[in-house]
């Protein structure tokens, strides 16, 4: 045999090799696709609440996505995709034989007669829960008999996620939107029981928080008799009250309301915020609205003090003179005027000191103090003749002005917790409200009053709706509390391992979703929903407050 070195290049016919390798690609290509597109569509369960499934790669099916299971006895599941990868199984083996001309491609003596390949098959595999037992008349929830293996499934009808999403029970359900990852219609509705839990609603900023929070409250004034107050510090529930045209409802709705619907939505919408009252700063207020105010009296002793920055012990002296005044005003309702008074009138170089102070804190300044005789915020609250309270401090002047109104607010509702009135309290970028680590004194006190609220509030009849784009911020003990989660598109990975951490009943899997999400679209979990539910949030029907800049600075100039 003549000798062969492989480097002698000269001898071999690298352009037909080079033709052959491409033929065998190309067949090894086709005959992967073939194998992956026979990968079988099935789910298998060993304990009737979860399942397993493989499916083919080409076959959509997002996490959070609703199936429908077949079982070959003929039973028929709706499941709930929770985890989804890809993976490369082994395929079978490939062997292909030649029959070349062999003299064309080698030198001589050298010879191929065949080669052998494995394939290899792309595959989705995943995990889910198996939700409910379908019957023709009800869904009914599975126990561990519901097994089954070979089970073949598809995308869930939208009228199969409809009848799930309905849920059952005599509690009234707030339709909010329509279900995300399905082909069709299906109305997310919350269960209005749901919230005497504390909840919570995260985002990051132009996520669609503030007009989701809207829909939200929209809805319980419609569908609950609960009490409401919404601590508004962007303005931008001031016209909650203020029904859209039916051309702007309908805009964010995908099943436009006829006429005639919208006449009726208007009806009853009037209806359920005849007792709703809008409080603004006097510089802002309107006819419609009340002014804004406090009473001094209407703060505790202890935020009294903070807000004179009185220190017990580093002004002792002082402190101890404020607090005899103040028990010589022997009643709770005193206004800042009268304390401003009873100040002056105390000829005591510690009351002078006192005056002082609150001269060159500039407290007499602060639009947000009741004059005597004034009404205050805090009145209306105790009282049992409204619905729905909206609290704007967006527009006050300062920093400390709004603390001290929210702090009357909360202090008052822990005050009279044992008349155990079923209240929802609302904070807008509640970070502001009860910081991780609070900025200042104010903001610490009322930090530790919705501590209390999130501890022991639910007993009395206090349930807190917190909604922030950074959950990080919020205390540990009050976001610890919260059961009910609406998540909205969230990029930042180290506050969805912290939400992970909190909201552990909501699959991280499924958390995780939410950096791809779209404007108005949230995972939501707990008491309020069946299962972890994905929606879009649509059919908001008040104007909107605080509207966005245009951005029309940002226009090609001609
Ligand atoms: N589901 C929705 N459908 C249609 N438009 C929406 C939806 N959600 C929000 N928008 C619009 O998107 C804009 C931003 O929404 P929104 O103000 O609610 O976001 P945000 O998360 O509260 O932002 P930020 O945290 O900056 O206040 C608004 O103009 C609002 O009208």
């Amino acid at each position: 045999m003549e000798s062969y070195e492989p480097d002698d290049r000269n001898r071999l016919n690298e352009q037909k090799i080079a033709e052959l390798r491409g033929n065998l690609r190309a067949l090894h290509d086709y005959l992967r696709e073939q194998a992956g597109r026979n990968v079988p569509q099935e789910a298998y369960s060993i304990d009737g609440r979860t399942f397993n499934f493989e499916a083919p790669l080409s076959l959509s099916l997002p996490v959070g996505c609703y199936i429908e299971i077949q079982t070959d006895a003929g039973v028929e599941y709706l499941g709930q995709v929770i985890t989804k990868d890809v993976v490369e199984r082994e395929g079978a083996e490939l062997g292909v034989e030649f029959d070349l001309d062999q003299e064309e491609l080698f030198p001589e003596g050298i010879g191929l007669s065949g080669v052998t390949d494995r394939l290899r098959v792309s595959l989705l595999v995943g995990s889910g829960v198996v939700l409910r037992k379908v019957g023709a008349d009800e869904m009914t929830a599975t126990s561990d008999a519901d097994t089954f293996q070979n089970a073949s499934f598809t995308r869930a009808d939208a009228d199969v996620v409809s009848r799930y999403l309905a849920g059952a029970g005599n509690r009234a359900k707030l339709p909010i939107g329509q279900a995300l990852y399905v082909d069709g219609d299906a109305t997310v509705r919350l269960d209005a029981g749901g919230f005497n839990r504390h909840s919570f609603l995260c985002g990051q900023s132009g996520s669609g928080k503030t007009f989701s929070l809207g829909i939200v409250l929209e809805q319980l004034l419609l569908e609950t008799d609960l009490r409401i107050i919404v601590i508004d510090p962007n303005s931008d529930f001031v016209s909650l009250d203020q029904l859209r045209p039916r051309d702007e409802v309908n805009r964010f709705r995908s099943d436009a309301l006829s006429p005639a619907a919208y006449e009726q939505v208007a009806e009853r919408y009037a209806d359920a915020t005849t007792a709703l009252r809008v409080f603004r700063p006097q510089t802002v207020a309107t006819a419609d609205d009340d002014v804004l105010r406090v009473r001094f009296g209407d703060l505790s002793r202890p935020e009294q003090a903070t807000v004179l920055r009185l220190d017990p012990l580093e002004d002792s002296a002082e402190f101890n003179t404020f607090w005899h005044i103040l028990d010589e005003l022997g009643q709770q309702e005193y206004s800042w005027d009268e304390v401003r008074e009873a100040v002056a009138h105390n000829f005591t170089e510690e009351a002078r000191q006192l005056g002082l102070r609150i001269e060159n804190l500039g407290l007499a300044d602060w639009d947000v103090w009741c004059s005597p005789g004034e009404q205050s915020l805090i009145d209306t609250v105790a009282n049992t003749d409204w619905r729905c309270l909206v609290v704007d401090i967006g527009t006050i002047g300062s920093q400390a002005e709004q603390m001290v109104v929210v702090n009357s607010v909360l202090t008052h509702l822990w005050r009279e917790r044992s008349r155990r009135r079923p209240t929802l309290v609302v904070v807008d970028e509640a970070h502001n409200i009860c910081p991780q680590n609070p900025a200042d004194d104010l903001q610490a006190i009322s930090t530790e009053t919705a501590v209390r609220i999130a501890a022991e509030g639910r007993k009395f009849g206090l349930y807190l709706l917190l909604s922030t784009q950074r959950p990080a911020k919020i205390h540990e003990n009050v976001l610890s509390q919260c059961e009910n989660l609406l998540l909205m598109r969230m990029n930042s990975s180290s506050d969805l391992s912290h939400l992970a951490n909190i909201f552990s009943h909501v699959p991280a899997s499924l958390l995780s979703e939410s950096s791809k999400f779209g404007l108005g679209e949230t995972v939501l979990g707990g008491r309020f929903v069946q299962n972890p539910t994905f929606a879009k949030f649509e059919g908001r029907l008040s104007v909107e407050g605080g509207s966005d800049i245009p951005s029309t600075w940002a226009k090609r100039r001609e």
